[in-house]
């Protein structure tokens, strides 16, 4: 688990992280979004304790990551634009980790397999692709075989196979009872890998929430052969209908289950009853959109 309190950090006199509290619960995937700048590898680089916060704390499984014995298997992180020698080998980094941190050679290989880059293993990893890089970057993460595992923007330039293999991955290790937490600035990303969203601007929290209900429903499409009719018939406080063609209905403030049950009890035909569903990615923009305009308007 990761717990974030009260998280603040300020760069001279711009907070970039501010009170930011949150939690990654084991077994699931936490997907970290928001905007360039909007503060998510700032938050990272505190949570493993690579900078300091000005106030506010993090814990790991309980406890503060400085007081781990055994980091490497407590949290495995990719952070973004990751230092490895262009000269060494993917098995060479591995082992280099490996050696410092009690890791055994066995661990290395099964990482390497783990991630698919057993075949070049022994290529030097400046010739590596940048999705042959991630990966790499993945299996050093799961060196340890942490219980918590932390990524920034892992699908950064990943092609649909690779956000799919990240995908697979990532759920199995939340399946295993993992705190899985990713970072991206794009919602469509995140949407496929994620089940927990945290979602800041500005440093600041916008919404901590599920996929499923981060979908705002805009309303029920309704075609009718009697729109008239139905109209009456559901109108009442709080519901809102709209006409959108010859036969068909834009209604708000209630659900396709009571439209449907409505019609049905009148013997009112009806053709289409569809809930009308506002894109994630949308949804996001709003969200995200809002908080600068707040920002800019202070
Ligand atoms: N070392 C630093 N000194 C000064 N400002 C910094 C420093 N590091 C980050 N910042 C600023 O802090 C803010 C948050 O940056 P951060 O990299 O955490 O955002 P991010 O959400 O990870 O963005 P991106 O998606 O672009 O990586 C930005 O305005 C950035 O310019």
């Amino acid at each position: 688990m990761i717990q974030v309190r009260e998280l603040t950090k300020r760069y001279g006199a711009k907070t970039v992280v501010d009170r930011l509290s949150f939690i990654a619960e084991p077994g699931q995937v936490t997907g970290f979004l928001g905007p360039n700048g909007a503060g998510k590898s700032t938050t990272m680089r505190m949570i493993v304790g690579l900078d300091a916060p000005a106030s506010g704390d993090v814990l790991i499984n309980g406890r503060p990551y400085a007081s781990s014995r055994a980091p490497l298997h407590e949290i495995g992180v990719l952070l973004e634009a990751k230092a490895m020698h262009p000269g060494r080998t993917a098995v060479s980094h591995l082992l280099s980790l490996a050696r410092t941190h009690g890791i055994s050679r066995s661990r290395v290989d099964e990482v390497l397999g783990l991630v698919g880059l057993s075949d070049v293993a022994h290529k030097r990893v400046g010739a590596f692709s940048l999705g042959m890089g991630q990966r790499l970057g993945i299996a050093a993460a799961l060196l340890g075989d942490p219980a918590v595992v932390m990524l920034d923007e892992p699908v950064n330039g990943l092609d649909p196979d690779g956000v799919l293999w990240v995908r697979n991955l990532l759920t199995g290790l939340a399946a295993e009872g993992r705190t899985v937490m990713l970072s991206s600035h794009l919602m469509s990303e995140v949407s496929l890998i994620a089940d927990h969203l945290v979602i800041i601007g500005r440093g600041r929290l916008l919404a901590d929430t599920t996929v499923a209900d981060f979908v705002t429903t805009e309303g029920v499409r309704v075609v009718t052969a009697a729109p008239d009719e139905l109209r009456r018939l559901i109108a009442g406080p709080g519901v809102t209908v709209t006409s959108t063609g010859v036969e068909e209905l834009l209604v708000a403030g209630t659900t396709a289950r009571e439209i449907g049950l409505a019609a049905a009890a009148r013997g009112i035909p009806l053709f289409e009853l569809t809930p009308q569903n506002a894109s994630l990615e949308q949804a996001f923009m709003d969200l995200t959109h809002n908080a600068v305009e707040y920002e800019a308007s202070r």
